[in-house]
């Protein structure tokens, strides 16, 4: 069987949910959590692992930095026959209550990059699937972590979030980070609007978990603000959640 291009996997996982890290570092450490995991395949940035969670086949595959690789990611997994996408990532605060070490689940995420637009118009919302979202936030609560729920800002360019002055568009990138704050968005990060938006085209279920690395408006504000690297409590909750997920569609719900 011909392996997909992109992912180096072979159609036939058998598997409909999928856990999505940016890191190809991170998919060993949260293929641990699985039961019987084994390791599949690595091709480019993406690195996948096998596992089962309630007698249920469970993929983790890295989607790489940004949406271009998150969205290959998602199509080639979709193939594969995955219908429940849960991103595990990593984002900066953006909130002053949003602090190193919080998790932070995406409700929904602002479309500020570039590959959402090569699928749906900018009206279409990137929203996270509504029984994800739930088993995201429920996973939190029953596992007692600090936790935010609420609208994340996807960019292209890490560097434009943090040093925005030194780019000819600062201006732009500063009045509109103003902007997100002022609309009560959470955290930034740079793959949830592909994530959402692609899923939604596919009618595919997604939702997005997040580590809180820092948040460079508390520095700002000369405000504590802890850098924290430990991204085991936001993959707790991914697991936790998948497991509910499992769970729901097991009874028909
Ligand atoms: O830790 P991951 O999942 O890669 O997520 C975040 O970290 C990267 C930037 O450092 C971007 O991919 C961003 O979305
Ligand atoms: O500040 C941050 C931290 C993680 N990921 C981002 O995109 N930004």
């Amino acid at each position: 069987m011909e392996e997909l291009y992109h992912i180096g996997l072979t159609p036939d996982q058998g598997a409909k949910y999928a856990i999505l890290p940016g890191d190809p570092g991170r998919v060993e450490k949260i293929a641990r959590f699985l039961e019987n995991p084994v390791f599949v395949k690595s091709n480019r940035e993406y690195t996948t692992y096998a596992g089962t969670l309630n007698g249920e086949r469970v993929l983790v595959t890295s989607t790489g930095i940004g949406g271009p690789s998150a969205a290959i990611a998602v199509e080639e997994l979709y193939m594969t026959g995955v219908r429940t996408f849960i991103r595990v990532g990593t984002c900066g605060g953006m909130q002053h209550q949003v602090m190193g070490g919080d998790v932070v689940v995406a409700t929904a995420a602002i479309r500020m990059e570039g590959t959402s637009k090569e699928y749906a118009p900018i009206e279409y919302p990137a929203v996270a699937d509504f029984d994800t979202a739930c088993a995201l936030v429920n996973a939190a609560k029953k596992l007692g972590k600090r936790f935010h729920a609420g609208v994340v800002q996807c960019k292209d360019s890490f560097y434009g979030q943090h040093n925005p002055n030194r780019m000819p568009v600062g201006p732009e990138l500063n009045y509109k980070w103003e902007a997100w704050i002022r609309s009560g968005c959470l955290a930034s990060e740079m793959e949830s609007a592909a994530l959402y938006t692609v899923a939604g085209v596919l009618r595919a279920r997604a939702g997005c978990v997040l580590s809180t690395v820092w948040n460079q408006e508390r520095e700002k504000a000369g405000l504590s603000n802890p850098h924290v690297h430990d991204t085991t409590e936001a993959i707790e909750v991914a697991i936790e959640a998948v497991r509910l997920l499992i769970q729901q569609d097991q009874a028909g719900n």
